[in-house]
């Protein structure tokens, strides 16, 4: 958990505000250059567009200016070694001779070689040289343990390899689902558009104005249509816990169930699979339809005001919730906040 406190501090509303620029700026840069978005027309492979462009401004927001660089090259493709180790069969069974562990394995030590370098080359800067932006590495080199110990070199490549990871998957799945989704309803790009017509205006070459931090959250279309895709294409559909000590569930509906209390011993594992109320007619009408305004009238739901503090800054206690595409308790999503702005000025822009 103080790790994760850690981690926090790149995510907080300051750092994010630091990283609109830097968004856009890599957003305007991958629009120019990228194959995908020349001309009016045409066909694109969405999820390989969103997955190349996710990782471009996360990798310089989070990672800092090197990272980014080393993506044009190397790190790209052992990026895409690291990604192909990622799937159910890896995590189960991950000393299997697969030829994916094998590559997964040789990228994350050629990726760990670099950040070591990073890191010690930044050390070497000599006193007085200015230091380049204040981003994840530069911060986690300077963080100390409670203890009082400053976090070794290998956790730091660990932490900062498994932000990496955390980020780039959700965010480039709900980029996809979001793409796909408006191209099925030309209604809601239109009505996006005109939101951002409205709020950002027309510079006068009719073109969208530069996006602040304060205009994101006066784009309420927008953020409903990302509300309604991480309904039905939440990126995270399993969570899993390993008991650690004896359990004992009682069930909330006793009435609708045979056995009313579970026993459940360590050597089991449990799993929660958030999207399973996300999408049940029990909390939302028409649950499979893709309806961005039915947040409009959607009720809220009554979880108390009660917020707890797990090291890493005070979340919400309640989990009751039948939307919880963040999930829910100690181990909660720290990325929720990175997700929009990240997102805003994507689909401002392509739409
Ligand atoms: C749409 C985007 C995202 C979704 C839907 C999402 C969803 C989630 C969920 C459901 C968890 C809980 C996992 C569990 O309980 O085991 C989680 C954890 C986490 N997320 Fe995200 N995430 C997103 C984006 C991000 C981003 C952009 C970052 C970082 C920049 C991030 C960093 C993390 C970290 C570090 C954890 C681990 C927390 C822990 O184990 O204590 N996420 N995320």
């Amino acid at each position: 958990m103080e790790q994760k406190k850690f981690l926090k501090f790149c995510l907080t509303t300051e750092a994010l505000q630091s990283y609109l620029p830097l968004f856009e700026g890599n957003l305007y840069d991958f629009l120019s250059h990228s194959p995908a978005f020349q001309g009016f027309e045409g066909s694109i492979c969405v999820t390989k567009v969103m997955a190349e462009l996710t990782i471009f401004m996360a990798s310089r927001t989070l990672q800092g200016k090197e990272v980014r660089q080393k993506f044009d090259s190397t790190f790209a493709e052992l990026y895409h070694d690291l990604d192909m180790g990622f799937t159910p069969v890896n995590f189960m069974m991950p000393w299997l001779p697969l030829l994916e562990n094998r590559r997964r394995d040789h990228a994350q030590r050629m990726l760990a070689n670099t950040y070591i370098e990073i890191i010690k080359a930044r050390r070497n800067l000599k006193k007085g040289q200015p230091l380049t932006e204040n981003d994840m590495i530069w911060h986690l080199m300077s963080c100390r343990y409670k203890n009082g110990n400053p976090i070794p070199d290998q956790q730091i490549v660990h932490m900062m390899i498994a932000l990496l990871m955390a980020g780039q998957h959700s965010s480039s799945s709900v980029a996809s689902w979001i793409m796909l989704r408006l191209a099925s309803r030309p209604d809601i790009a239109e009505e996006l558009y005109q939101e951002q017509v409205r709020v950002l205006g027309l510079s006068d070459k009719r073109q969208m104005k530069r996006l602040t931090y304060e205009e994101i959250g006066l784009l309420n279309l927008n953020s409903l249509v990302v509300k309604e895709t991480l309904r039905l294409h939440a990126p995270i559909h399993s969570i899993v816990r390993a008991v650690k000590s004896p359990l004992t569930i009682q069930t909330n509906k006793p009435s609708e169930l045979e056995s009313r209390v579970y026993n459940i011993p360590t050597s089991h594992v449990l799993l929660s699979a958030p999207g399973v109320t996300a999408q049940s007619s029990e909390h939302f009408a028409n649950p499979s339809s893709w309806d961005p305004h039915r947040w409009e009238a959607q009720p809220a739901v009554k979880d108390g005001n009660e917020k707890v503090d797990y090291v890493y800054g005070l979340v919400t206690k309640g989990v009751s919730s039948p939307y919880l595409p963040f999930g829910a308790g100690r181990h909660r999503c720290i990325g929720e906040q990175y997700h929009s702005p990240d997102g805003a000025p994507v689909q401002a822009e392509t739409d």
